[in-house]
C-alpha cells in the first residue's frame, strides 16, 4: 500500500486486509526495492514450507491393518525397501497401493531424498514425455521457459510412476530406455542428464493381461516386476474393518473436535458389506457420515444406502425371495450386531442371542465371521 496521506490507523487497516508492507510517498528507491526483494523472499519460503509440508504429510501416512494378508505387505516392503530394486505394486483401486510405495521410500536408504509421484493417467498423452523428463525453452507451443522432469526432481530418491498401466507405448520405450541406461534428454533438449532415481510403479491393470492384447511391452514387464507387491483387496481381510474404522473415525473426530462412534447396528452394517471400493471406500463412508449425522453416534441411517438396503427382508420383500437365503442373512446380520455390541466378547454375544458359545463358534465359522 502506498500512500501520501497515511495515518496509523490506516497502516493498520491496510495490514489487517492484506497488504503485505505500507510504504509512505515520498520514498526512497532503495528502501522500496528492499522492501519488495523482502516480500518476495517471503513468498518463496512459504512456498517450500507448503511443498515440505505436503511432502511430510505424503510419507507420515501408514498403512494401518493387522490381518495376515497386510503383514505379508508389510514384511515384503520391509524386505525390499533397503534395496535399490524397482517395485510394482499391484492392487484393486483404493486398496493403498500409493501408501505402500511411501512406506518403501520412507524405510529406504533415499528416506531424505525427493518422493515424487506422477500419475499417468492423469496427464494428457501429448504431455507426459514433457512431464516426465522436462523440456527446453521452446520445445513446443507453450514453452516458455525450461522446466525440469519429473526424473530429474526425483534424482537421489525415488520416483512412483503410478497408473503405470495407462502410459502410451511410445513413452514405455523411452521409460525402457532411462530405466536401462540411467538417462535421458529433455523434450527439445540435446544434452543427456544422468539421474538416479528408485522407481516405484503402481497399478490397478493386470500387466500380463495388457501385455498379451498388445498394450504393454512386454520387456518393459520383466523390468518392472522384478519385485511385486500385491495389495489384497478389504474383503479378503475383513478383520482389518473394524481396525480401520476405528482409525478413521479418531481421524475425523480430531478434524471434527467431536468423539464420533458407530452404533452397534450400524457396525454390524459396516462388518457386512463387501467394499468394492476397498479402504478408500470405507474412509469415504467414515468422513460423510462425521460431516452429514446429526449426533456424534453414527447409526445405519448416516450411511449409504448400499450398506443397510437389506435391512429389513420382510418390508422390502416384492419379488421372489428364497426364504432359507433371507433367514440366512438376517441371522448373520444379528450375529454381526451381537458381536459389534459385546466388542467382539463371545460369551457375552453368545448371551445376548441366546445360544451356547459352541454354537456362536459353529455359526461364525459358517459365515465367515472373523474378528
Ligand atoms: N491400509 C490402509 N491404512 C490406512 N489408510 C489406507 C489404507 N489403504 C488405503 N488407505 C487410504 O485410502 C485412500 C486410498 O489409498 P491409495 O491412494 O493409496 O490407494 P490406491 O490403491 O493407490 O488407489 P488408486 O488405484 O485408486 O490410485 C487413501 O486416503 C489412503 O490413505
Amino acid at each position: 500500500m502506498m500512500t501520501a496521506y497515511g495515518s496509523v490507523d490506516d497502516a493498520v487497516s491496510c495490514m489487517k486486509k492484506g497488504a503485505v508492507d505500507y510504504i509512505l510517498k515520498p520514498f526512497n528507491m532503495d528502501d522500496l526495492v528492499i522492501r519488495i526483494k523482502r516480500v518476495l523472499e517471503m513468498q518463496s519460503v512459504k512456498a517450500k514450507c507448503a511443498s515440505l509440508e505436503e511432502h511430510c504429510l505424503l510419507t507420515q501416512k501408514h498403512i494401518i491393518g493387522e490381518s495376515p494378508a497386510i503383514k505379508k505387505v508389510y514384511r515384503i516392503i520391509s524386505q525390499v525397501a533397503p534395496t535399490d530394486s524397482t517395485v510394482l505394486v499391484t492392487g484393486e483401486s483404493g486398496t493403498g497401493k500409493e501408501l505402500a510405495a511411501a512406506a518403501i521410500h520412507r524405510s529406504s536408504t533415499r528416506a531424505t531424498k525427493p518422493y515424487v509421484r506422477i500419475n499417468c493417467a492423469a496427464i494428457p498423452e501429448g504431455l507426459i514425455e514433457s512431464e516426465l523428463f522436462g523440456h527446453e525453452r521452446g520445445a513446443f507451443t507453450g514453452a516458455h521457459s525450461r522446466k525440469p522432469g519429473k526424473f530429474e526432481l526425483a534424482d537421489g530418491g525415488t520416483l512412483l510412476l503410478d497408473e503405470i498401466g495407462d502410459l502410451p507405448l511410445p513413452l514405455q520405450a523411452k521409460l525402457l530406455r532411462v530405466i536401462q541406461e540411467g538417462e535421458c534428454e529433455r523434450v527439445g533438449g540435446t544434452r543427456t542428464i544422468k539421474v538416479d532415481v528408485r522407481l516405484i510403479c503402481a497399478t490397478a491393470k493386470d500387466l500380463g493381461v495388457e501385455v498379451k492384447e498388445g498394450r504393454f511391452r512386454e520387456d518393459l514387464y520383466y523390468r518392472l516386476r522384478v519385485i511385486p507387491v500385491t495389495m489384497p483387496p478389504l474383503r479378503e481381510r475383513r478383520e482389518d474393518i473394524p481396525i480401520l474404522i476405528d482409525h478413521f473415525l479418531a481421524e475425523f473426530s480430531q478434524k471434527r473436535g467431536i468423539t464420533l462412534k458407530l452404533s452397534p447396528e450400524a457396525m454390524a452394517c459396516m462388518l457386512e458389506y463387501d467394499f468394492p471400493g476397498n479402504v478408500r471406500e470405507l474412509k469415504n463412508i467414515i468422513e460423510r457420515a462425521s460431516v452429514l449425522a446429526p449426533n456424534p453416534v453414527i447409526t445405519p441411517a448416516d450411511l449409504p444406502a448400499d450398506l443397510h438396503s437389506g435391512d429389513d427382508v420382510a418390508e422390502s420383500f416384492e419379488g421372489p425371495v428364497i426364504l432359507s437365503e433371507a433367514l440366512a442373512q438376517t441371522e448373520k446380520r444379528c450375529l454381526l450386531s451381537a458381536l459389534a455390541r459385546t466388542g467382539g466378547n463371545r460369551t457375552k454375544a453368545a448371551e445376548l442371542l441366546g445360544i451356547s458359545r459352541k454354537n456362536l463358534w459353529e455359526k461364525m465359522k459358517h459365515y465367515e465371521i472373523t474378528l
